[in-house]
């Protein structure tokens, strides 16, 4: 089963020492049957050791019992942490672009979901695993009493693993067919909850994409779901009748043909119900098994495209995981490491977007320079290239081909989570996060105050320790929070993805004079993707973009010009 195996990779000397408990509650477990069968053998004299025997067994049964048990639980709860440790880990150390390939709905369906499953079925490991163990020592104390009934129990045994096998994969085939349609759903489920206002809007568009196919699909993973749990079931219940045959055969068929006493025969069927009973816990968990199995290899399968996507794009980045040697390293190696760098270059580079039918977007090959101390305004029509330029200039998408330079130094794999942390950005597509955490300390509390106030956000949103009190807020105040989490990052390089364009008029005119003027003389490189040409004029350089392409780099007092008198800048 994949489950144990992987419990076993994951931590071998735990899980032998749970098993080893669990085969030491199950001989004692046989050994108690063995004392019950003699004393009902001997109503009426029960020694003292037989019940000194008696008492002892039931103590180490139930103490080996709870504490295999207990370490099974623990040994499952810590890989199952592990392993959504692992997955987040991935995910964050893999490129943007493999996490944008994959989607966000496998991924997110994988962390919620199949972890869930994973974590629902892991408590029945333990009971299967005593299961096993009480099985094979009854059949050791079965072959002491009666070696025809150990035969008769064992050829029912390896009767019950072949059904069950023959019965899993096809119940494993269901269940994976299940699954396939649960990335679906979660597809459906994220229009729902993020398309709310445009379904309301539209009722005959609601009734289609909530209703006909949303139903489709929950059909579809209903029926694979339903077929899948029933033939577990149907394994776990032939496995019962197995066992009801044997225990017909060892009443029934057994004295008729053999020379078997009465005395063992009692002895041989209590073992066997006592087995039987066991067995019966074991296999009622066999269904949430076989659905934790499909939802492992599920996560195994996504964090293989997560590695699989780096591994097509290049060498692995360092330093996005949450590790801390490969986090240092990769920091001390960091590009332009130097505080004082001045200057960051594109050197021929490119990015591309291949599109679903062969055509592809391309930015690039572009030569760019930025300095400290600068203004750069990048603009263009939607669709030209610019949140992509923004991307590759952040580090978020490594370039194809060319390289960029800090200070001379090249960005590489090893260094480029060292050069990301040069940047603040809040991009069109932003994040808001309420938390200050993360945020440089000394203060960080009372300067987001004082920056609420200049951000006239005061009289909407507190900081409560560490934290906003509130995101619920208008489109433009979000983006002004998020803008003041940027400022807060005091970081070289600020990037903003047309914030000014839910702002009202007294805002952008703050964000465009006022606030980009400071970061200028506060020494940082500003990089601003705008539409509004009204302020171009605060650019030290305008950057026109044109099907990824520069079209030209502006002299933005002519684009001012331009848009003053309405004509086409000077191409
Ligand atoms: N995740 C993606 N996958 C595939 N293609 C993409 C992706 N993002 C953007 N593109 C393509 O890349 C091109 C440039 O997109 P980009 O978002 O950089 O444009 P933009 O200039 O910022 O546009 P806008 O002004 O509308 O924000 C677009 O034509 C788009 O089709």
């Amino acid at each position: 089963m994949i489950l144990f195996s992987y419990l076993l990779r994951s931590s071998r000397r735990a899980f032998l020492l749970a098993v080893a408990a669990s085969v030491v509650s199950g001989a004692t477990g046989a050994a108690f049957i063995a004392v019950v069968n003699q004393a009902l053998g001997h109503p009426a004299d029960a020694s003292a050791a037989l019940i000194l025997a008696f008492t002892a067994l039931c103590l180490v049964t139930v103490v080996t019992r709870f504490v295999s048990q207990h370490l099974l639980f623990r040994l499952s709860q810590g890989v199952l942490s592990g392993l959504r440790r692992r997955l987040v880990d991935d995910i964050l150390g893999a490129r943007l672009r493999t996490v944008e390939k994959i989607g966000t709905a496998p991924l997110y369906s994988a962390l919620s979901d199949d972890v869930v499953v994973i974590a629902d079925a892991l408590p029945g490991l333990p009971i299967v695993c005593s299961s096993v163990a009480f099985t094979i020592v009854c059949l050791v104390y079965l072959v002491i009493v009666s070696p025809t009934a150990a035969l008769a129990t064992l050829v029912a045994v390896v009767v019950g693993v072949v059904v069950y096998r023959l019965f899993s994969s096809s119940g494993l085939r269901a269940l994976a067919a299940a699954r396939e349609q649960q990335d679906l759903l979660f597809e459906h489920f994220r229009g729902v909850t993020e398309g709310i206002k445009e379904l309301k809007l539209n009722r005959r568009r609601r009734e289609v994409l909530a209703g006909t196919e949303l139903n489709a699909t929950a059909d579809s993973y209903r029926r694979h779901s339903v077929v899948g749990l029933s033939v577990f079931e149907g394994a776990a219940a032939s496995g019962q009748a197995v066992f009801f045959g044997l225990i017909g055969v060892l009443l029934f068929v057994l004295p008729a043909y053999t020379a078997i006493s009465a005395k063992t025969l009692t002895d041989s069927v209590l073992v066997v119900l006592f087995l039987v009973s066991s067995l019966q816990g074991g296999l009622t968990w066999l269904p949430m098994l076989g659905r934790a199995s499909v939802a492992l290899g599920t996560i195994e399968e996504r964090i293989g495209l997560l590695r699989d996507g780096d591994r097509e794009d290049g060498d692995r980045e360092e330093g996005d995981r949450d590790d801390g040697v490969r986090e240092e390293s990769a920091n001390r190696s960091g590009a332009g490491a130097s505080p004082d760098w001045s200057r960051l270059q594109l050197c021929g580079v490119s990015h591309r977007y291949p599109g679903p039918a062969g055509e592809e977007f391309v930015l690039g090959p572009l030569d760019l320079e930025f300095r400290r101390g600068e203004i750069v305004f990048v603009v263009g029509a939607n669709g030209s290239g610019k949140s992509t330029l923004g991307k590759v200039l952040t580090g978020l998408y490594p370039p194809e081909r060319g390289a960029i330079r800090v200070d001379g130094t090249e960005v590489t794999a090893a260094n480029r989570d060292a050069y990301r942390q040069h940047f603040s950005a809040v991009f069109a597509d932003f994040f808001l996060f309420d938390s200050l955490l993360g945020l440089p300390d000394g203060g960080r509390a009372e300067k987001a105050r004082h920056h609420l106030k200049r951000l006239a956000l005061d009289h909407k949103v507190a900081i409560v320790g560490d934290r906003f009190s509130t995101t619920a807020l208008s489109q433009g105040q979000r983006k002004r929070l998020a803008l003041l989490a940027a400022y807060l990052e005091d970081r070289p390089c600020c990037l903003f993805d047309e914030w000014a364009a839910d702002q009202d008029p007294m805002f952008k005119e703050f964000f465009y004079t006022e606030l980009l003027a400071e970061l200028k003389a506060g020494g940082r490189m500003v990089i601003v993707i705008s539409h509004d040409d009204r302020y171009f004029h605060v650019a030290d350089r305008v950057i026109r973009l044109d099907q990824g392409q520069i079209r030209q780099e502006e002299n933005p007092d002519e684009q001012l010009a331009v848009s003053r008198t309405g004509a086409e800048p000077a191409r």
